[in-house]
């Protein structure tokens, strides 16, 4: 077939694509609430091309909410077989990635969404309720041993390949299934024809795995917690889910069409003060997290860190004399009184302490602060105030801040480092540092307008000290991302890789 008659035939899978949350009508039937397109389909369609239609359209829909999908396709033509080519069979594609009842008759669907029961509610039990723009919002949470939750996780898990870049399902089935917990996240919205009543329509969710702590970090934070595995009787009757574990957010998506109204930070806020508030909790992690998570994760962070004194009483120690050749001294700031808050905190060593240099770089006087000027471009900074020159103590003060910043970023990149002559380590751990702070320049930017619009009303390392001074380098840099402006992408915490089972 020639290159032209083949693109005749195929169509691009992201456009063709089209995902909806559909309700009863008044007049019976289904109507749609919101209609929106994949992001990834590369993991299903080679190129992200579907072969043999004209016109394609795949429709999935889903029962706004209990999220029942429904499988269907038109198109105006579709290649006739030749030889051994053939059109793409859609229908065994998707069977690999929606349920069985996906794929029953439109008929089927429609009177399964007209009988939805009206006192219908997500499985599992209400844990938080709040409002946007007017709108209430529940998060729901269930654990995946509870078959009402796996049923629920089986008809969504397709958004995960289609929103979250390299995300894997979860496997419903495994024996230890009960260490997942959903949390599903519904908007309850007035019904069309009776305003009186309300229904869920689904928005998003996260599944979280809970990973026992085999040793116990000290100091330890209760006394019930001081067991080590070892040391427990398993002749005894215990319940495992209270031994100390460390809690990872794996998934996290919020659907398109409630994206950027600030749903996400508040679901993920709910989900983080859950288990701040769960005693065996000792830390909660997130699972490979993109740039877009990573940002949403740093502005809440900041602004739940920037609520608690411990936090805000954390500052650079202007009075330390450094050597410009000596070593980095251990405490430019107090680091026993900021590990007690990072435990209390439960955030993971490397988030608590890129949050906690965005804090402290946001404090430095103005006149050495960094604002967002993008290093490579050499553009102004932007919005930034004409200051009067820096004295001498201002910046020895940013010294000092960069100089934190440095010894962390080296420490996460030791090994890439060990590979680098010394002067191309200085001028890469420079720049890498100047990249990071360009990018809590622009985080802090966000995390003012943000917070300063009144919209949060609306919500209910190891110990061992390197010896690195501040002249050596990181390999990578990119000012953008700062997983990437970090260096190597190194994990969050260290945890038997016991989890990911493709299902
Ligand atoms: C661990 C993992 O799973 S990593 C993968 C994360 N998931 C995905 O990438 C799947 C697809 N994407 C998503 O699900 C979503 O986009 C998420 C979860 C990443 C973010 O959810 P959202 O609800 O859009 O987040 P939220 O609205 O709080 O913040 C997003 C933006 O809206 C802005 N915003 C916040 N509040 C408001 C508001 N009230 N009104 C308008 N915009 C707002 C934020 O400032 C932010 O701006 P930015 O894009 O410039 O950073």
């Amino acid at each position: 077939m020639s290159e032209h008659e083949n693109d005749a035939w195929s169509a691009p899978s992201n456009e063709a694509i089209v995902l909806s949350l559909v309700a009863p009508a008044a007049a019976g039937g289904v109507k749609p609430i919101a209609s929106f397109k994949p992001k990834y389909t590369y993991t299903i369609f080679n190129d992200e091309q579907i072969f043999g239609y004209q016109d394609l359209r795949v429709n999935i829909q889903f029962n706004a909410s209990d999220m029942r999908p429904h499988f269907g396709l038109n198109y105006s033509k579709k290649f006739k077989p030749t030889g051994d080519t053939e059109a793409t069979d859609l229908k065994e594609v998707f069977s690999e990635y929606l349920p069985e009842v996906a794929f029953q008759k439109q008929k089927e669907f429609t009177a399964a969404v007209e009988h939805t029961r009206t006192d219908w509610t997500p499985p599992g039990k209400l844990t938080s309720t709040f409002r946007k723009e007017d709108v209430t919002y529940e998060v729901w949470k269930g654990n995946l041993a509870d078959p009402a939750v796996k049923q629920l996780v089986n008809r969504i898990q397709v958004f995960v390949p289609l929103y979250i870049e390299g995300g894997t399902y979860i496997d419903v089935d495994e024996p230890e299934s009960d260490r997942w917990t959903i949390f599903f996240l519904y908007q309850k919205r007035p019904v069309a024809h009776e305003p009186e009543r309300l229904s869920y329509v689904f928005v998003g969710y996260s599944t979280v795995y809970r990973f026992f702590l085999f040793h116990i970090p000290t100091p330890l934070a209760s006394p019930s917690r001081n067991k080590s595995v070892d040391q427990l009787d398993f002749t005894e009757e215990f319940d495992l889910s209270s031994l100390p574990c460390r809690t990872r957010i794996s998934q996290f998506i919020v659907l398109p069409p409630f994206q950027q109204k600030g749903i996400g930070s508040t679901f993920y806020s709910i989900l983080f003060q859950e288990y701040l508030n769960h005693a065996p909790t000792v830390e909660i992690t997130v699972e490979d997290p993109n740039e877009a998570f990573d940002d949403m994760r740093d502005l809440t962070d900041l602004q739940f860190l920037r609520r608690l004194p411990e936090f805000n009483a954390l500052h650079i120690d202007t009075s330390l004399k450094i050597d410009k050749h000596g070593i980095v001294p251990r405490n430019i700031f107090d680091k026993a009184a900021a590990e007690v808050v990072r435990r209390t905190a439960k955030i993971a060593p490397r988030q608590f302490y890129r949050v906690l240099e965005m804090h402290l770089m946001s404090r430095l006087p103005e006149s050495v602060r960094p604002g967002i000027v993008d290093p490579e471009a050499g553009e102004a900074p932007k919005g930034k105030a004409v200051t009067a020159k820096p004295t001498k103590e201002q910046e020895y003060e940013y010294r000092l801040w960069q100089l934190i910043a440095k010894k962390r970023v080296y420490r996460h990149n030791k090994e890439l480092l060990g590979q680098l002559e010394m002067p191309e380590r200085i001028a890469k751990l420079t720049e890498t540092v100047e990249n990071v702070a360009f990018d809590y320049a622009r985080l802090l930017d966000k995390a003012e307008r943000r917070f300063d619009d009144g919209e949060e009303e609306e919500e209910e390392e190891d110990d061992e000290e390197d010896e690195a001074s501040d002249v050596e380098a990181v390999r990578t840099g990119n000012k953008n991302g700062k997983r990437k402006a970090d260096g190597v992408a190194e994990a969050e915490d260290e945890e038997p890789a016991i989890k990911r089972r493709k299902a």
